[in-house]
């Protein structure tokens, strides 16, 4: 039951379609967004007009038409970084462009790394969200920790965004514009929701081990995360969630019964892929959606205040959602995960795992470290 592909929807089907990985070399930090997925993706150059409030977005369409396109904080109150490009291109095939190849490891050499929090305390912060759980209402939380990295000269982010094209197998890949000159650059597995011609996809992931290099011990880590009760828990709390919030704006919805396998570069993880169908906007269904246990917890409000009282920073744009939307209402947004925060010098990359009862702090620990290694290897 392994997929490569996650589900996405394709460019719009009246689209110019340009060569992939000319139009990935084409972005550039300050002038748009890369933005692209399994089936196709877009440049958007230039910015006729700026949200940072999501409620505008279906009204300004109205009046500009084309499409918004960018992020989304994790945090609802803080600005989105959203545009109206005046230049669209789209895609019709992934971008993978040939890179240095996949085995090359990450070289921190030229790099000054502060992991923030320190690991010991990020063990400690999982043993203070278990605490919480004995003692009642909490059930899951999603907790991140970060690494800093600075060096001497500046940051070559294009060459970063084709490197993690040609890592990405499956899923998306990202570069936008942040309001403070910086990008949020990223390769996200997760799809949050599309819809096009009012069919909508959700593709909630939780429940993850780290993929291994002998093929036959790899098949072995991603057959047992498949028959872990732990992750079989925390991924149903993801998919209930999911489908009771997408479940109130589809007039159909179908959930499957059992999860499936999905790999990045990095990691196995435990994959649903719920369908329906909706007039309700792509933006609106995924402003619905989030924060999905995937990224929050269960209940939402006890996860919300975990998250705020354990860790020790604002997530930003990590955890937020990165995408488009159209004019109809179409479009396509992925958790913005697998991704950091580069400008100049320096970066902040993310990275957080689900903490259910029978999680351990050393092996949530272990596994931001390998989620945190697709960023590392684009560096
Ligand atoms: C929070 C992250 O990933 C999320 C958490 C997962 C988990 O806990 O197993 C799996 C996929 C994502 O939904 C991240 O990559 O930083």
């Amino acid at each position: 039951m392994t997929s490569e592909a996650t589900a996405g929807v394709l460019p719009a089907p009246d689209a110019a379609v340009a060569d992939p990985a000319a139009l990935l070399a084409a972005w550039r930090p300050g002038e748009g967004t890369w933005f692209s997925g399994p089936h196709g993706g877009l440049l958007a150059r230039g910015a006729a007009r700026r949200l940072d409030d999501p409620d505008d977005a279906g009204r300004v369409l109205g009046e500009t038409g084309g499409i918004v396109v960018g992020a989304l904080p994790y945090d609802p109150a803080e600005p989105a970084a959203l545009v109206v490009p005046e230049e669209i291109t789209w895609t019709s095939a992934p971008a993978r462009p040939v890179g240095r190849g996949v085995d090359d490891g990450s070289d921190l050499a030229h790099w000054h790394a502060r992991p923030v929090p320190d690991p010991a305390r990020y063990e400690a912060m999982v043993a203070e969200a278990l605490e919480r759980m004995r003692s009642g209402g909490l059930e899951k939380v999603v907790l991140s920790r970060a690494l800093d990295l600075v060096r001497d000269t500046e940051v070559d982010r294009p060459a970063m965004l084709r490197e993690l094209a040609a890592r990405t197998l499956a899923g998306y890949v990202f570069a936008v514009d942040l309001p403070a000159g910086s990008s949020l650059v990223g390769a996200s597995p997760e799809l949050l929701v599309s819809r096009r011609d009012g069919e909508v996809v959700a593709n909630p992931l939780a429940g993850s081990a780290a993929r291994r290099s002998d093929p036959d011990d790899d098949e072995a880590a991603g057959a047992a995360l498949l028959a872990s009760a732990k992750d079989r828990h925390e991924h149903a709390l993801v998919v209930q969630e999911v489908a009771a919030a997408l479940g109130a704006e589809c007039d159909t919805l179908d959930v499957p019964a059992e999860p499936s396998l999905i790999r990045t570069d990095a990691l196995w993880h435990l994959s649903t892929t719920i369908r329906g169908r909706s007039s309700v906007s792509s933006l609106d269904l995924a402003r619905a959606l989030h924060p999905t246990p995937a990224v929050g917890g269960v209940p939402r409000e006890a996860a919300r205040r975990a998250i705020r009282e354990l860790e020790p920073y604002s997530r930003g744009f990590y955890t937020g959602m990165v995408g488009w939307m159209d004019a109809s209402g179409d479009g396509e947004w992925v958790v913005a995960l697998r991704c950091g925060e580069v400008g100049g010098c320096s970066a902040r990359l993310y990275a957080g795992a689900g903490i259910v009862p029978g999680s351990v702090p050393s092996a949530e620990l272990a596994e931001t470290t390998t989620k945190l290694e697709t960023m590392l290897a684009a560096l």
